[in-house]
């Protein structure tokens, strides 16, 4: 009783001091000016995507479909690029019979391709730019990883995951380009990875191809500038999707396994959220992972000496866990 008396009287001696002072005021001021800027910044994302055409690859599952279905509702017009038509018809109905009618919405267009199919896609590109008449935002998403050894991984599985996450993208990428350059206007945003920065053992290809993104992207970003086109690099870390479970083994059949890290990796809607902000902030190079993959990156950089010993007890770990 006495306990919570005084307590009592301490909740309203502080409640006193906050009121008699100015920090009241201050703080109800400071907690106004963060949700104006919240507000601001929601409205500016989606003026920068309402009505924009933005075609995203890989649109059929996890990242890419979390993407189609942030972008459909800020009112983007989509093109849903993948190579099955059902799953894409399928988002495609989802998206369209969720209408509120609260907010604008505009009916996706789908285009099927495999982006193995390098030569084949400067005519995707001319269905893409179709749809809509132009592309104002190029999404390339689609990907696949890879797990084995270099020694036990047939060169014809590094030069599939090559087609699939690297020649395919930037052919699809150059064949849109020159409708953006005639407009003066366009933004290509690429998914790559936290490997595109760090190599990590046992994804060889998967990596390859992720750090040829980066180079190639960040090539593109400082040539077109001129043309007033923007360049965006997405490196995410582990993503709670079926990367895993697709990816390719040496031998080229699939893995099917869901890895622990990928089942404990971020939720792919706040992935997405985070890249509607990195793009509507036209952002140029954006990390998106946990401290630790954070911090490998900058020591690869900065101290090489220490994160190749890292990397090989990495591997030698897996090598025997894989053994026993
Ligand atoms: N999940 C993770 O931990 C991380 C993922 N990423 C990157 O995110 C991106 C999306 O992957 P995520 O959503 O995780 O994985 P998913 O396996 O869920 O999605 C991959 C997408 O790529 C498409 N795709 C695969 N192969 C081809 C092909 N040959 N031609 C055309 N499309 C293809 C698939 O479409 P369909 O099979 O229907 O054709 C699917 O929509 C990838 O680039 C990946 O590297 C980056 C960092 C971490
Ligand atoms: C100063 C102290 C620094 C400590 C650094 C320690 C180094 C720890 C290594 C951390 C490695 C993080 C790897 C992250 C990999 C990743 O997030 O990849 C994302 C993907 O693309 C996933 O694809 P996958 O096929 O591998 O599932």
């Amino acid at each position: 009783m006495f306990h919570q008396l005084s307590r009592r009287m301490l909740y309203k001696g502080m409640l006193m001091e906050i009121t008699g002072s100015n920090i009241l005021p201050l703080l109800l001021g400071s907690v106004g000016i963060i949700v104006l800027y919240k507000l601001l910044q929601r409205m500016k994302q989606r003026a920068y995507i309402q009505d924009t055409v933005v075609v995203i690859t890989g649109a059929s599952s996890g990242l890419g479909k979390e993407c189609a279905k942030l972008f459909h509702s800020v009112g983007a017009r989509l093109v849903l690029c993948g190579r099955d038509r059902q799953k894409l018809e399928e988002l495609v109905q989802e998206l369209t019979g969720g209408a509120d009618g609260k907010r604008k919405t505009h009916t996706p267009n789908v285009v099927t391709f495999d982006l193995r199919d390098v030569d084949a896609m400067a005519d995707r590109a001319e269905e893409i730019v179709g749809c809509f008449g132009q592309v104002d935002i190029l999404i390339n998403n689609a990907g696949i990883s890879h797990r084995g050894t270099i020694l036990d991984t047939d060169v014809s599985v590094d030069r599939d995951v090559m087609n699939i996450n690297y020649f395919g993208p930037i052919a699809l990428t150059k064949a849109i380009l020159p409708s953006m350059v005639q407009r003066k206007s366009g933004h290509i945003v690429t998914i790559s990875s936290i490997q595109g920065k760090i190599a990590i053992p046992f994804r060889s290809a998967y990596g390859a191809s992720k750090h040829a993104t980066q180079a190639f992207f960040d090539c593109l970003r400082a040539e077109v500038e001129q043309f007033g086109i923007l360049v965006t690099v997405i490196s995410p870390g582990y993503i709670r999707t079926n990367l895993s479970v697709n990816a390719v083994t040496g031998d080229g059949s699939k893995y099917g396994v869901m890895d622990k890290n990928t089942a404990e990796g971020w939720d792919p809607q706040d992935v997405a959220k985070a890249i509607l902000t990195a793009v509507s902030r036209k952002k140029k190079d954006v990390v998106l992972a946990g401290m630790m993959p954070t911090l490998a990156v900058y020591l690869r950089t900065l101290l090489p000496c220490a994160f190749f010993p890292i990397m090989a007890a990495r591997a030698r770990k897996e090598r025997k866990v894989k053994k026993n």
